[in-house]
């Protein structure tokens, strides 16, 4: 028979604890309709007597939500018991109170001054004062993890008697260890005997970055109760993230025995940005599962794998958590194989050599930006075909150009091998690379239409200059280049008009040999 592991998301309560993150009725009450849809057992919506709004976000929350159990934390104090209670109404018998009471030395010493004896009490009083409102009651020794074991388990029978139906064990501090962990929880399974009244639950920080080995070794052990946030938001370092543990649960299912769980994990995308949009805590791109590149591969050796077989590079189908498609994007790190792959989806039907031809240029443009988009490729293959088929190919250009200088370009161009070189000023640095183009290719346009467009997104996006040319044939010649600088991109698309008039003219070839042929 399989066991269930229940989840309860406290991104509402421990998540709001993250500084900054502070959500209105509004905002939490749309991350409640959505941990509805993921399919979360337990939504902790808030800690009812901490203030007027958290008292509504419960109340509201309890009353909306149909689905899932509803918790409010409360402190071993009757008026935050109450508190809780009331704000839990609306949720009749799917709503739980959640107690704390600290139990490590530390605490108990420092923070709350009191004795073991009088810890045991209260933390009775307050679970069978809980129990008058509701049937399920939630425990956590605070500071479990530091928590003396034999005094932990002592406290673990006690709230179990008293009529607790979860006992939480928090590692509130992040200071656990897989293997240490795994041994507090299997104590407490072998030593507390009442332990099958109650569900074990864990609830990692994630201080020393081990909240979800933490997690996953407590589920090993018999935990059967996961808290945590989505995105993993929550006091200092975060609690865990509770889209990582759902997901090594389901990917390495083996590891764990036969669990199952109730969620939607379709819905774990959506959650996160949710979640990241509600509360203003934005999702680091390389983040597990919900980061922007989580499932995204950019050098040539991965996206040849993944070309091949999507599970030589990925361990999760990116769609079974909601993101679409895996994404090979282009950078200079990205191989033929990636780049012919996406130059077949946009429709672009090369050769081999052409294929080559335009390789090349991609790892030119990839050198100077982050990334070459679908726009960049085919501007790409627009202009270095067309250069490849015409006569004329850029080879070098410089110019000077400002408000104190008289535009000044030199070009260098190459023609069936050989190389040519001239100079030329003009009205401005586009006009003078005109000119020095003309003059070595003995060309003569007149400039009928010039734009320029950004052909992709960024600041270092691809310039696409388009250019129509009239060269006394029976229209103009239209012209394009790219370029992320302008005056190299306008300098491309002259020359790919000059290229398309030759071609159309069918002219003989100029001999240009006093145009400076180094
Ligand atoms: C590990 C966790 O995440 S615990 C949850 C943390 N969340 C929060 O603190 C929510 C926001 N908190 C608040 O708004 C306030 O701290 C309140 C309303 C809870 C309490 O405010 P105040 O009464 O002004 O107390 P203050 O915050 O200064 O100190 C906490 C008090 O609670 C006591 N306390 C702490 N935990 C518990 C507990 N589990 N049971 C009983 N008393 C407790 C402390 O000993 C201290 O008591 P004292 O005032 O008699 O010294
Ligand atoms: C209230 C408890 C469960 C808590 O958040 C913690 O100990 O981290
Ligand atoms: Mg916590």
């Amino acid at each position: 028979m399989s066991d269930q592991i229940y989840f309860f998301d406290t991104t509402l309560r421990d998540g709001e604890q993250c500084p900054g993150a502070s959500m209105n009725l509004r905002e939490k009450l749309e991350v409640a309709r959505q941990m509805e849809r993921l399919g979360m057992d337990v939504i902790e919506a808030g800690f009812p007597c901490i203030s007027d709004g958290d008292f509504e976000a419960v109340h509201t929350i309890a009353r909306e939500i149909k689905k899932c159990r509803i918790a409010g934390l409360a402190r071993c104090v009757k008026a935050d018991i109450e508190a809780a209670a009331k704000a839990l109404e609306p949720a009749g018998e799917r709503a739980r109170i959640h107690i704390f009471l600290a139990t490590s030395k530390l605490h108990m010493q420092f923070k709350l001054k009191k004795a073991e004896s009088e810890i045991l009490r209260m933390a009775a009083e307050g679970v069978s004062y809980a129990k008058q409102f509701v049937q399920d009651v939630e425990f956590s020794p605070e500071d479990a993890s530091r928590t003396d074991l034999d005094f932990l388990t002592k406290v673990v029978e006690t709230v179990i008697d008293a009529g607790a139906t979860t006992v939480n064990i928090p590692d509130t501090v992040g200071y656990t260890t897989p293997d240490e962990f795994y041994r507090i929880i299997r104590h407490l399974k072998e030593n507390v005997p009442n332990i099958g009244k109650a569900v074990i639950s864990v609830h990692c920080h994630n201080d020393l970055g081990l909240a979800v080995a933490n997690s996953l070794a407590a589920v090993r052990a018999g935990a059967r109760q996961v808290e945590g946030t989505i995105n993993g938001i929550g006091e200092r370092a975060g609690n865990v993230a509770l889209e990582e543990v759902i997901m090594a649960l389901r990917t390495r299912a083996g590891q764990f025995g036969d669990v199952t769980d109730n969620i939607n994990t379709k819905e774990i995308v959506r959650t996160s940005r949710i979640v990241a949009r509600m509360s203003g805590m934005q999702v680091q791109r390389s983040k597990a599962i919900v980061g922007e590149n989580a499932f995204a591969h950019s050098s040539g050796i991965h996206q040849h794998g993944i070309l091949n077989c999507r599970e030589t590079y990925e361990v999760m189908d990116p769609q079974a958590v909601g993101w679409g498609a895996t994404e090979l994007p282009l950078t200079k790190h990205s191989g033929r194989a990636a780049v012919k792959s996406r130059l077949e989806q946009l429709g672009h039907v090369l050769t081999e050599e052409e294929v080559n031809t335009v390789f090349e240029r991609f790892k030119k443009v990839g050198d100077s930006k982050k990334f070459v988009y679908d726009d960049d490729l085919s501007a790409i293959v627009d202009d270095s075909l067309h250069a490849s088929t015409g006569l004329w190919e850029l080879d070098f250009l410089q110019f000077v150009a400002g408000s104190h200088a008289r535009p000044t370009a030199t070009v260098g161009l190459l023609k069936e091998g050989k190389k040519f070189e001239d100079s030329s000023t003009g009205n401005g640095a586009v006009d003078a690379v005109i000119k020095a183009i003309e003059r070595i290719t003995r060309r003569k346009g007149t400039l009928k239409g010039y734009s320029v467009n950004a052909a992709s997104e960024g600041k270092d996006a691809l310039g696409e200059v388009t250019v129509h040319v009239d060269f006394g044939q029976p229209k103009p010649i239209v012209g394009k280049g790219a370029s992320t600088d302008v005056i190299e991109a306008s300098a491309r698309a002259y020359l790919n008009a000059v290229n398309r008039s030759i071609r159309m003219e069918n002219m003989p070839q100029p001999n240009n040999l006093d145009a400076g042929t180094i």
